[in-house]
């Protein structure tokens, strides 16, 4: 279970403190997926920063099972927008890293990266450098990292938005499929209406700045054969996109 309560955080510039995000309640259960959607600036990403222990000084209260965020003690998998792969390391380092920091470098985590690497479809690449990959596949070295963590909570930050409309439908089941043997807690933040009712389970609409919670829908699309090509999809699409339409014209 992951609890925030009375979330409120500020940044300071130039010795003036601004508020980014105010009073969020949010609760998610484990294994549970969750998108939030909100306008450019509302606080977003602060709030996954929040959550990965990157933004430590916040009011409230921060809770993964019962414990507050506490990145040395707790498993934590975060894709930045930019996939934050190291240029500089092959893929096989690249997806090994993770692991490597968080000291999980078992006997076991060898089979346990190539079985990523398989699931993934991104065997015979190991020894490839991040510039040597399409925007898909580096999308999928992170995916492969952050599963391989096997973390208490993954945290996505418009992990798709990069890439055209195919390839991000394509690596949208990709991330489902490895979801689903994993059953990991994920987080993800978008800009893409469909994404949020294809990806998440809870959906969370956000304010325009200082970010408050507007809305919180259970989807009950989420997780359905072939949900992209129902109609209950198109109409649930629709319907979000005039909630947000009204919330952040407010
Ligand atoms: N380290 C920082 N110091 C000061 N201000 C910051 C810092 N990081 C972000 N901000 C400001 O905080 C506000 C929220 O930023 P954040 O990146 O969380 O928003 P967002 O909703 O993710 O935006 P976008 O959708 O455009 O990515 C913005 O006004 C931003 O300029």
């Amino acid at each position: 279970m992951i609890q925030i309560k009375q979330l409120s955080v500020s940044y300071e510039a130039r010795g003036v403190s601004y508020p980014v995000l105010k009073d969020i309640n949010l609760e998610f259960a484990a294994g549970e997926t969750c998108a939030i959607i909100g306008p450019s600036g509302c606080g977003k990403s602060t709030l996954l920063k929040v959550m990965a222990g990157i933004v430590t000084r916040y009011d409230g209260l921060v809770e993964i099972s019962g414990q507050p965020v506490t990145p040395k003690q707790q498993t934590i998998g975060f894709i930045p927008q930019n996939y934050g792969l190291l240029p500089w390391k092959t893929i096989y380092e690249n997806i090994r890293l993770g692991v490597k920091l968080k000291h999980k470098n078992t006997k076991d985590s060898g089979q346990n990266l190539s079985a990523m690497l398989q699931l993934l479809g991104l065997s015979g690449l190991e020894y490839r450098y991040p510039g040597e990959l399409s925007g898909g596949q580096q999308q999928r070295v992170a995916l492969a990292r952050a599963f391989l963590l096997d973390p208490d909570l993954l945290l996505m930050d418009e992990p798709f938005s990069a890439l055209d409309a195919m390839t991000r439908e394509e690596i949208q089941n990709v991330f489902l499929q490895v979801w689903r043997q994993h059953s990991v807690s994920t987080i993800l933040v978008t800009h893409h209406v469909e994404e949020a009712v294809y990806l998440g389970r809870k959906i969370v609409i956000l304010s325009a700045a200082p970010g408050t919670v507007s809305k919180v829908i259970d989807n009950p699309l989420f997780g359905l054969e072939d949900v992209r090509n129902q109609q209950a999809f198109f109409e649930l699409c629709i319907e979000l996109r005039k909630m947000i339409k009204e919330d952040w014209s407010k």
